[in-house]
C-alpha cells in the first residue's frame, strides 16, 4: 500500500486530520520515566496506544531520538507502530538535504532502516537531493516549503527577482512540488500553522498535494484558520501537535491526558471543516 493510500485510510478510519507528533524529551516525562533516556520507547508506546485510534499519521522526530543515543528506542517504536495501528502511516521527521550519493544513505535509513512511510526533507540543494527518495516507491516525501518558525521569513519570503513573474522562494518550491519534481506523485508539502494566508496561497498553486502542517498547539497556530485555508476536498491536511499531546499532564496520567489533547484537537479540525 501506498503511503497516499494509508494516509487516506487512516484519515476515514480515524475520521482525523490530526498527526500526533513524537518529540520525546525526558526532561519532561512524568516521575518514574524523568530524565532517564532509557524510557524513550516506554513513554512514547504508552502515547501511541492511547491516540492511534485518534491520528491520521505519526511524526517521529528523529532529533529527539538520536541525541539520546536512541536509535534503537526509535527502530523498536516503528515496530511497536507497525505492530499496533498498522493502517496509520508514519512519517519520518529527518529534514534530510544532501548531494545525492548521500541522500540515498538518508533515504535507506529512513525507509530500509526506520521503514518509515514518508520523510521530511530540505529542499535547498534542489531536485537531485530529493530523487534518491522518489525511487522508493510509493513512499511519501515532504518537501520544506513555508516553516512556522519565525525564522522561516529569512529565505523563503524572499522574491526569485530572476524567475518570471517573481515568486516568493516558497512559492516557487510548492510550484516545483506540484509539478516537473513530482515525477510520481510522492511529493507533499510543509507549510506551519503559524501562517494561515500562506497555506491558503500553497493550497492554490498545489491543489491536491497533501500538506503536512505543524505548528498548532505549544507554537499557537490557529487549528480552525488551519483547515480552512488547506483543506479541500481529495486534498489532505495532516495537522501536526507535538507537545501539547506529549506533555498535556506533567503526571502519571499523561497518557490519558495525552489522549484528551488529541481528541479535542482532532474535534477543533473536524469540526472548522463541517464549517
Ligand atoms: O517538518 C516539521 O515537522 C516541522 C516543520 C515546521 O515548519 N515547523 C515545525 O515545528 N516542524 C516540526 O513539528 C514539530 C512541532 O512540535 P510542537 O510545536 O511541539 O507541536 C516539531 O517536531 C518540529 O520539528
Amino acid at each position: 500500500m501506498t503511503f497516499l493510500q494509508m494516509l487516506q485510510g487512516a484519515q476515514e478510519r480515524n475520521a482525523s486530520m490530526l498527526c500526533v507528533g513524537l518529540d520525546p524529551e525526558p526532561t519532561r516525562f512524568p516521575a518514574g520515566l524523568k530524565n532517564d533516556a532509557q524510557r524513550i520507547f516506554d513513554f512514547c508506546a504508552k502515547v501511541v496506544d492511547a491516540t492511534g485510534d485518534l491520528a491520521i499519521a505519526f511524526k517521529p522526530q528523529i532529533a529527539y531520538f538520536a541525541a539520546h543515543r536512541a536509535e534503537g528506542q526509535l527502530e523498536q517504536l516503528m515496530r511497536h507502530l507497525r505492530a499496533s495501528f498498522p493502517h496509520v502511516p508514519v512519517i519520518l521527521d529527518a529534514k534530510r538535504g544532501d548531494i545525492g550519493s548521500t541522500a540515498e544513505q538518508y533515504a535507506r535509513e529512513a525507509f530500509e532502516r526506520y521503514g518509515a512511510d514518508a520523510v521530511t526533507l530540505s529542499p535547498f540543494m534542489g531536485f537531485d537531493s530529493v530523487q534518491p527518495y522518489l525511487r522508493y516507491e510509493g513512499k511519501g516525501a515532504f518537501l520544506l516549503c513555508r516553516t512556522s518558525n519565525p525564522g522561516g521569513d529569512d529565505l523563503q519570503n524572499q522574491r526569485l527577482a530572476t524567475v518570471e513573474g517573481q515568486p516568493l522562494l516558497y512559492e516557487h518550491v510548492a510550484k516545483l512540488a506540484q509539478g516537473p519534481w513530482n515525477l510520481n506523485g510522492q511529493l507533499g508539502l510543509v507549510v506551519g500553522a503559524t501562517y494561515p494566508a500562506e497555506i491558503e496561497r500553497v493550497r492554490a498553486i498545489a491543489p491536491n498535494l497533501p500538506l503536512l502542517i505543524p505548528g498548532v498547539g505549544a507554537q499557537g497556530g490557529d487549528a480552525v484558520a488551519t483547515v480552512r485555508a488547506g483543506w479541500r476536498a481529495g486534498a489532505p491536511i495532516i495537522v501536526n501537535s507535538s507537545r501539547a499531546i506529549l506533555y498535556a499532564s506533567p503526571g502519571e496520567d499523561f497518557a490519558a491526558a495525552a489522549r484528551r489533547e488529541a481528541m479535542r484537537t482532532r474535534e477543533l479540525l473536524e469540526a472548522a471543516k463541517a464549517a
